[in-house]
């Protein structure tokens, strides 16, 4: 039985009357039945009542990139500058049903948009506009870039630190790679500030901007990647590998394998 993945969705105004749907890019449904190997499942960004129903349901979670922005309110930051998209209704579905899959120790992936819900729904910040601060480095790509190559192609280079998770599960899939220097995309304006306490970082871009983290307690796979391998896979081992192992998690959460620190941890309790 193949792993059941939910993938969140933003509201985003759709056709004449811009009727809000509820939607979901078509690369997270690609990679979901590609390398992840699971059955996509979308979820609404319905509100928090949702979770306690739909978490049970799920061998994995992926949090999707988009380019509307949690709304400051939940890490206490400054109010937005005027016209940055928000998405109220998802940010009240994401935030509580991360922090449930993390309580629960079910496999999380957090890619962008995702990766900054990851940590304000576990107590960080995030900086709005990182190009607009000292000595960092514009990692946005304007709305207008019609280019596939430009839009998505690699825009910098990422720095590993020695004993991150990301490292670990390239070097066991045997891929060769410059922990000094992986090339990633780059496609947001904001970015980590204050890391939530229970997170630790793996990756830096040149500006000191975080680029991974995982979360330090988690029993299997909980991590977030600020780049978007989604966009890469089919053509970039090293991004196809981040879905292969979340898949394997997935997988072995569907079969009832749980891994073996959240064993031992139930057997203590
Ligand atoms: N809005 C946030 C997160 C950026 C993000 O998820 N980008 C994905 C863009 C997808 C697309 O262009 O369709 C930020 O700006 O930091």
């Amino acid at each position: 039985m193949r792993a059941m993945i939910g993938i969140s969705c933003c509201v985003k105004a759709f056709g004449i009357f811009a009727t809000p749907n509820h939607a979901a890019s078509d690369s997270y449904i690609r990679v979901t039945l590609g390398p992840i190997g699971g059955v996509p499942v979308l979820l609404p960004a319905a509100g928090e009542a949702l979770v306690p129903d739909i978490l049970p349901r799920l061998d994995g979670l992926m949090l999707t990139g988009s380019r509307s922005n949690v709304h400051p309110d939940h890490y206490q930051g400054p109010a937005h500058a005027e016209g940055t998209p928000e998405d109220p209704q998802r940010d009240s579905t994401t935030l509580p049903l991360i922090r449930a899959a993390i309580a629960a120790g079910l496999p999380v992936l957090a890619i962008c948009r995702g990766f900054q819900e990851l940590n304000v729904a576990l107590g960080g910040s995030l900086d709005q506009r990182i190009q607009d601060l000292p000595g960092r480095l514009d990692h946005s790509t304007p709305s207008d870039q019609k280019l596939p190559k430009v839009r998505t192609g690699k825009a910098h280079a990422v720095r590993l630190s020695a004993d991150s998770q990301l490292g670990k599960i390239w070097t066991a899939s045997g891929q060769r790679f410059r922990p000094e220097a992986v090339p990633v995309n780059s496609l947001h304006n904001q970015g980590i500030c204050r890391l939530a306490p229970r997170l630790v970082a793996e990756a830096w871009a040149p500006d000191g901007t975080v680029e991974a983290v995982r979360v330090a307690d988690a029993p299997g796979f909980a991590m977030g990647v600020q780049w978007h391998p989604e966009y890469d896979w089919e053509h970039d081992a090293l991004s196809r590998t981040i879905f292969e192992a979340f898949g394997a998690a997935c997988g072995d959460w569907a079969a009832g394998r749980r891994p073996a620190s959240q064993v031992a941890q139930r057997a203590a309790a």
